[in-house]
């Protein structure tokens, strides 16, 4: 099956290279601005495959598009260091209002996953301008920072990323809402297995979790310019779930009609991922804190959106 990815550099790059190695997809084709830049990471990836799978990378224009059943939109700029996602809006914005023209044009059908920033807003653009069903317009959203929660809080407690079982829900951002009320390894919650385990898991050290987490983007940024292979490994697992007509459960971003009483939000909750893309919203159990701060959350980004004029 063919996927395409519309902007290839850092994430767009990664998130082929991760494609390519996790064997998803059998067709993969690089759409840039810079076609020189979108040939030298084709030819650069393709030359991993005999390691891994035998998906084809190619450059190619958005004609090339055709029957992609899902597209990945990475294009536009990222943040500098001490910048903050939302600084990016008008900026991406301008750069989606010809990007998904084109995609449309050629792909009416396939589904969009967003990874631009921010991502939540721009999982709105996206939907508002393609005018593609909202369980297809995808974003990332905190796929990323539930990645992250898990692997500092299995880093903490020595056990593997993958049997944790937390989210980080809300903005793709500083309001995001890591939840520890119903965090989980192996059916047992986390605070129990920590004692089971004698690890301290004070409020303080969940704090610094928390925090972390939240923070990693600019300390990766600071340090190395920007963030791509998390987020690359991220959109793979989204277009394997999809190709695969998985059922995972994921925390992604699409259009949502009511949060808390925030109406109209995209925003990440835990979501059943198959063929057509988002297949169910799941409704998490929060405690009176987390409820306020995605709450507090939704209506961050809510603000953004209500200020956009698409028309
Ligand atoms: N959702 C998430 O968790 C994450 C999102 N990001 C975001 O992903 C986006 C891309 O980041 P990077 O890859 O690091 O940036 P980059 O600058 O390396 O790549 C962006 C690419 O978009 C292309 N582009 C720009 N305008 C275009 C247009 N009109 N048509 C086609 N291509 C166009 C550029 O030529 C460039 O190759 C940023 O907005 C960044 O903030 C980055 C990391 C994590
Ligand atoms: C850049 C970004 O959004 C991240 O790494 O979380």
């Amino acid at each position: 099956m063919k996927v395409g990815i519309v902007g290839t550099g850092m994430v767009g790059s990664s998130a082929a290279y991760a494609m390519a190695l996790m064997g998803v997809g059998t067709q993969i084709v690089l759409v840039d601005q810079d076609p020189k830049l979108a040939h030298a990471h084709a030819q650069d990836i393709s030359h991993a495959t005999p390691f891994a799978s035998p998906v084809q990378v190619h450059a190619g224009d958005y004609d090339d598009l055709q029957d992609a059943k899902v597209v990945v939109l990475a294009a536009g700029v990222g943040q500098k260091p001490g910048e903050s996602r939302l600084a990016l809006l008008d900026r991406n914005a301008k750069v989606f209002r010809t990007i998904i023209k084109n995609i449309i044009a050629v792909a009416p059908d396939a589904i969009l996953i967003v990874a631009t920033n921010p991502v939540d807003v721009m999982t709105y653009v996206a939907q508002r301008l393609s005018g593609i069903p909202v369980g297809k317009v995808i974003g990332t959203g905190t796929i990323l920072d539930t990645a992250r929660f898990r692997t500092l809080l299995g880093q903490h407690l020595g056990i593997a990323a993958q049997s944790v079982h937390a989210y980080v829900l809300g903005e793709h951002g500083d309001s995001e809402v890591p939840i520890w009320s119903s965090a989980m390894a192996g059916s047992v919650p986390i605070d129990t297995l920590a004692n089971q385990m004698g690890r301290s898991l004070l409020s303080e050290e969940k704090n610094t979790i928390s925090t972390n987490v939240r923070d990693a983007a600019y300390s990766i940024i600071e340090g190395k310019g920007a963030t791509y292979y998390g987020i690359g490994a991220g959109v793979a697992r989204i277009v394997q779930a999809i190709l695969d007509d998985e059922r995972i459960v994921l925390s992604v971003s699409i259009m949502t009609d009511d949060v808390l009483g925030v109406p109209n939000v995209p925003i990440s909750l835990p979501r059943i991922i198959g063929a057509q893309g988002v297949l169910t919203d799941m409704v998490p159990e929060l405690d009176k804190i987390e409820e306020n701060a995605l709450r507090k959350s939704a209506e961050v980004i809510s603000e953004l959106t209500e200020q956009l004029n698409l028309a």
